[in-house]
C-alpha cells in the first residue's frame, strides 16, 4: 500500500490561513520544512501565510526563526534547508471577515492559475464560512484549487452542513479536504495494512472472538493557551467527534474493494451509521465527563482547567469523557468499545487495546486465571507499536502459564525520523489524493451521532465529574468500565 510517495509535486501556491497560530507554528510550518528536506516541494512553490497580526514577510520568517525553530529536534535540523525553505515562505496580514483585506493576496495570486492552489484554514471553525465567501468573492478560486479545513467541522450536526453547504456552494466535493490528522499517523494506517495486508486477523476480527475495544487518547498537557477556543469546545467535539471515531472506524469497518478514497470511506461511513444511538438516559449512563483539578507530575504542580485566565471560574467544559459504544452489525454485535480521551492524564497514551475472549475451557493453571486474556495493543503514542499478549508456559518443571508480549516496535523496525502526522496530509492536499480525509457524509454521521449525546448530557443537567491532574480520569470511568467485568488496560 502506498498512500504516500516521494513523487515530485506540481508547483503550488499554499495560503495559510491562521499562520500565526498554535497550530501552524508547532505542526503545519515544520512539516512543510520537513517535506522540503526530502526535496518533495517544487522550485517556485510559495507558502503564503496570512492572520490578522501587523507584519510583512520579513517579520514573519524572523519569527519562524525563532518560534517554529524550537519545534524542530536539534537532529532533524539543517539550517541551509531552512534558509531555502523560509525563502518559499510569505506572510500578508489579511483580517478573513473583512473582504477588503483579500486584495494583496489577489495581487500576489494573479498569474498563478495553472498552479495548484491550496487554502488551509487552520483557524476557527467560525470563520471557515467567512473565508470561503471571502476567496470566492475575490475571484481566487481556479479550477486547480482546493481547500482544507480543520477539524472539528461546525459545533454540531447542523452547524457543519451549513459550512459544508456553503463550501459545497463554491468547491467541488473532491476539492475539499477535510482534516482528521489522526489520519495521517503511521499507527492508524499501519492498523489498514495489519487488517487488511495480513490473512490471519480477519477471522479473529468479530465478535465470536474479540470480547471488548478500548480505545484511549490521553494526553498529559492541559489546555495551554487554547483556553477560549476550548472553552467553547470541550473534548466531546474536540477529540471523540473525530479523533477517536476515526480510529474506532477503522478498526470496524469492513475491507474496501480497493485503497481507493471512495472505497475506504464507503466502509468508513457504514461503522459510523451502525454506531447504535446514545441519547437520552442510556447516553447519560453510558458516558462519563470529567474536568480537571489542580494536580502534580513528576515535575511539579499543575493549576485545574478552572485556574486558567481565559476560562470562567464557573465552566462546566468536559475536558475528559469516557463512552461506552456498540455497532449494530453482524461482525460486531454485542462487543463493547470503550472510548476515552482527556487532558491532564496521567501520561499521553494513544493505544487502541483489542482483548480477546478467554479459552473456551482451561486445562492450564495461570497465575493470573486468565484474567486478562489475548490482547493485541496497537500503540499510537508516545512510541508506535503493537504488542500482542500470549500464554506461553514458564520454565519450570510445573506447567504454569504466563502471560508474555510479542512486541513490535516501529523505532527498532525503521530507524528514521517518524513523520508528523500532519506532513503526509498536506503533501495529499497537493497532489490531490482524498482518502485520508473526511467526506461530507461521514462528518455528518459523526455528528449525527455525538449530537444526542450532548443534548441528553444538557437535559439532565450531567455536570463533568472532577479528576485530579496527572490521573486517569474521574472513577466513575473506571465504574463505567467494570459494569461489563473489565478494566481499563492502564499497562
Ligand atoms: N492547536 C492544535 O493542536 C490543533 C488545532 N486544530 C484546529 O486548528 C484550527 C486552528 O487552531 P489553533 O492554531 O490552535 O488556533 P489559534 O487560536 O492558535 O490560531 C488561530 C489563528 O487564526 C488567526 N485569526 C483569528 N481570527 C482571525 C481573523 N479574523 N482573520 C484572520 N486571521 C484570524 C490568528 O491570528 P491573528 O490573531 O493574528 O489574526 C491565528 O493565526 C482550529 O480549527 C483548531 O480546532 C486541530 C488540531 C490540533
Ligand atoms: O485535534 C487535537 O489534537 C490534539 C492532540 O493531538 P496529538 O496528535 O498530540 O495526539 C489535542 O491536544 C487538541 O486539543 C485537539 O484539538
Amino acid at each position: 500500500m502506498n498512500l504516500i510517495s516521494n513523487e515530485t509535486l506540481q508547483p503550488f501556491d499554499f495560503i495559510l490561513f491562521g499562520g500565526t497560530g498554535d497550530l501552524s507554528i508547532r505542526k503545519l510550518i515544520p512539516s512543510l520544512y520537513f517535506r522540503h528536506c526530502e526535496g518533495q516541494l517544487p522550485e517556485d512553490s510559495r507558502i503564503i501565510a496570512t492572520a490578522r497580526s501587523d507584519m510583512d514577510t520579513a517579520g514573519f520568517r524572523s519569527m519562524l526563526n525563532t518560534d517554529v525553530r524550537e519545534h524542530i529536534d536539534d537532529n532533524d535540523f539543517n539550517a541551509d534547508s531552512w534558509k531555502e525553505f523560509l525563502d518559499l515562505v510569505y506572510y500578508h496580514p489579511l483580517d478573513v471577515t473583512d473582504p477588503e483585506s483579500y486584495r494583496p493576496l489577489v495581487d500576489t495570486l494573479a498569474g498563478r492559475e495553472e498552479y495548484v492552489r491550496v487554502f488551509y484554514l487552520s483557524v476557527a471553525p467560525s470563520l471557515f464560512t467567512q473565508i470561503t465567501n471571502g476567496v470566492h468573492a475575490a475571484g481566487l478560486i481556479t479550477e486547480k484549487s482546493r481547500v482544507a479545513l480543520e477539524k472539528p467541522l461546525g459545533r454540531d450536526r447542523a452547524s457543519a452542513e451549513e459550512i459544508n453547504d456553503r463550501l459545497s456552494a463554491v468547491f467541488n466535493e473532491d476539492q475539499i479536504y477535510r482534516i482528521d490528522h489522526y489520519l495521517g499517523k503511521e499507527t492508524v494506517q499501519n492498523l489498514l495494512a495489519l487488517r487488511f495486508g495480513n490473512a490471519f486477523f480477519e477471522p479473529l476480527w468479530r465478535s465470536e472472538r474479540i470480547n471488548d475495544v478500548q480505545i484511549t487518547i490521553a494526553e498529559d498537557l492541559g489546555v495551554e493557551g487554547r483556553g477560549a477556543f476550548y472553552d467553547q469546545t470541550g473534548a466531546l467535539r474536540d477529540m471523540v467527534q473525530n479523533h477517536l471515531l476515526q480510529l474506532l472506524v477503522i478498526l470496524a469497518m469492513e475491507p474496501p474493494v480497493s485503497i481507493d478514497p471512495d472505497a475506504v470511506r464507503d466502509e468508513k461511513i457504514k461503522v459510523l451509521r451502525a454506531l447504535k444511538p446514545l441519547a437520552g438516559i442510556d447516553a447519560i449512563e453510558n458516558s462519563v465527563r470529567g474536568q480537571y483539578k489542580a494536580g502534580a507530575y513528576g515535575t511539579g504542580p499543575v493549576p485545574g482547567y478552572l485556574d486558567n485566565d481565559d476560562i470562567p471560574n464557573d465552566s462546566s467544559t468536559e475536558t475528559f469523557v469516557a463512552i461506552r459504544a456498540e455497532i449494530g452489525s453482524w461482525r460486531w454485535e454485542g462487543v463493547p468499545f470503550f472510548l476515552r480521551t482527556g487532558k491532564r492524564m496521567e501520561s499521553k497514551t494513544t493505544e487502541i487495546v483489542i482483548n480477546f475472549k478467554k479459552v473456551p475451557h482451561s486445562i492450564f493453571p495461570t497465575a493470573d486465571g486468565f484474567s486478562t486474556p489475548n490482547q493485541l495493543i496497537i500503540r499510537l503514542q508516545p512510541e508506535e507499536s503493537i504488542r500482542m499478549r500470549i500464554y506461553v508456559k514458564a520454565w519450570g518443571d510445573d506447567i504454569q502459564l504466563q502471560p508474555v508480549y510479542l512486541n513490535l516496535d516501529f523505532n527498532d523496525v525503521f530507524q528514521k525520523r517518524k513523520m508528523i502526522a500532519y506532513e503526509r496530509l498536506l503533501m495529499d492536499v497537493i497532489r490531490g489524493n482524498q482518502t485520508l480525509f473526511m467526506r461530507r457524509d461521514e462528518v455528518a454521521a459523526a455528528w449525527a451521532w455525538i449530537d444526542p449525546i450532548r443534548a441528553a448530557w444538557e437535559q439532565y443537567q450531567y455536570l463533568p465529574k472532577s479528576y485530579t491532574a496527572g490521573t486517569w480520569g474521574p472513577g466513575a470511568s473506571n465504574a463505567l468500565i467494570s459494569k461489563d467485568g473489565l478494566r481499563w488496560n492502564e499497562d
